[in-house]
């Protein structure tokens, strides 16, 4: 099949790579002044792989998406409203697969990524979701994971899943699109608490955040319309170890750098999901008691380990 993958950054260039090694046409775009896009020009390399000559580069975003029929999107979860505008703009999507390989809510509307697909570029495309764990450093040195493809129409899952499928990647079907968007981006959530976690040397109460995380998550999903079971599926807690444990997790690292008085400037999404968590608590009047105190850590300057420990003081209730 022919692929586009749009945007050049960690996650895009690997899923080219990926994409081509699985036996696809695949051209990789990127914007022209983009750091990462020159550097793959100039070197077919970045600082995770080396590029293929035959997946293309191009940086024409009308040809990207007019030569392929599925178009895979990884580009920061708080650009996609404005990129696909402009996508909208070229009249070349009609008819196209769009796979989002991108972990985020809209931080301000707490919409959900396939929501604001339908919102721009309306009902004349498929919408699917890829998501689930996996560091390209650990795909590139052959070790494997399972990650989940979702959507709203079970063939175009199917079809995703059985063209993508390899000995490097097992895909499950997903059967819950809100449940898997909700719980691959909140994971990047619970990874930032991980991180502050492993900062202040509490690192053993991360089996606790992922008890709690979880649950807490499962009553949104469920408020929302999805199934509270997809929670415990590759989308949320099997992304955990990717995230609250390794040494490669973005998010994981910006909260122990926050804690440790650094700054950590790669993209870590869950910084805008927290904001998108505390508008989604109030839409759909759900308690979230962990994402509420990384949005007062994150953007009202509370003190970490006061805030976190202040998690421990609320009323004794009912584990389940
Ligand atoms: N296992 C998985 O499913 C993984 C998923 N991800 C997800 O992939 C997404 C991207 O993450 P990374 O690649 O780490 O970020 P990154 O910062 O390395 O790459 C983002 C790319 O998007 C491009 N970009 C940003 N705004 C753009 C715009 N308006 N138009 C065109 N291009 C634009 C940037 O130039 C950059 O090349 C995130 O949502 C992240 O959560 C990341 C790693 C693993
Ligand atoms: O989604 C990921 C792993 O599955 C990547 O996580 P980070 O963005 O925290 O590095």
């Amino acid at each position: 099949m022919k692929i586009s993958v749009l945007g050049c950054g960690r996650w895009g260039t690997f899923l080219a790579w990926y994409v081509n090694k699985v036996g696809h046409q695949v051209m990789l775009w990127g914007r022209d002044n983009s750091r990462n896009f020159q550097r793959l020009q100039e070197t077919r390399n970045n600082d995770y792989l080396a590029l293929p000559e035959d997946v293309e580069l191009g940086s024409s975003l009308e040809q990207a998406v007019s030569i392929a029929e599925i178009i895979i999107i990884s580009i920061s979860a708080q650009e996609l409203r404005s990129f696909l505008k402009t996508l909208n703009t070229l009249n070349v999507i009609a008819g196209k697969t769009i796979i989002l390989c991108m972990k985020g809510l809209e931080a301000e509307s707490g919409k959900r990524l396939s929501q604001v697909v339908g919102e721009e570029i309306g009902k004349n495309v498929n919408v699917a979701v890829w998501v689930g764990p996996g560091h390209v450093q650990d795909f590139v040195a052959g070790i494997p994971n399972c990650m989940v493809i979702g959507s709203e129409d079970v063939e175009v899952t199917k079809q995703i899943a059985q063209a993508f499928n390899s000995d490097l990647i097992r895909f499950y079907y997903g059967q819950d699109l809100i449940g898997n968007e909700i719980g691959a981006a909140t994971k990047n959530v619970m990874g930032l608490a991980a991180g502050m976690l492993d900062g202040l040397k509490y690192s053993s109460l991360k089996g606790s955040l992922m008890a709690r995380g979880t649950r807490e998550i499962s009553h949104l999903i469920r408020a929302m319309g999805g199934n509270d079971i997809t929670i415990y599926g590759l989308s949320h807690l099997g992304d955990y170890e990717a995230t609250l444990f390794s040494p490669h997790s973005h998010n994981r690292k910006f909260g122990q750098a926050l804690v440790e008085g650094e700054r950590f400037e790669k993209l870590a999404e869950g910084v805008s999901t927290v904001k998108a968590l505390k508008e989604l608590s109030i839409q759909y009047d759900v308690e979230l008691p962990i994402s509420n105190a990384l949005y007062k850590i994150l953007y009202d300057n509370h003190d970490a380990k006061d805030t976190l420990e202040e998690l421990f003081l609320r009323p004794l209730k009912f584990e389940f």
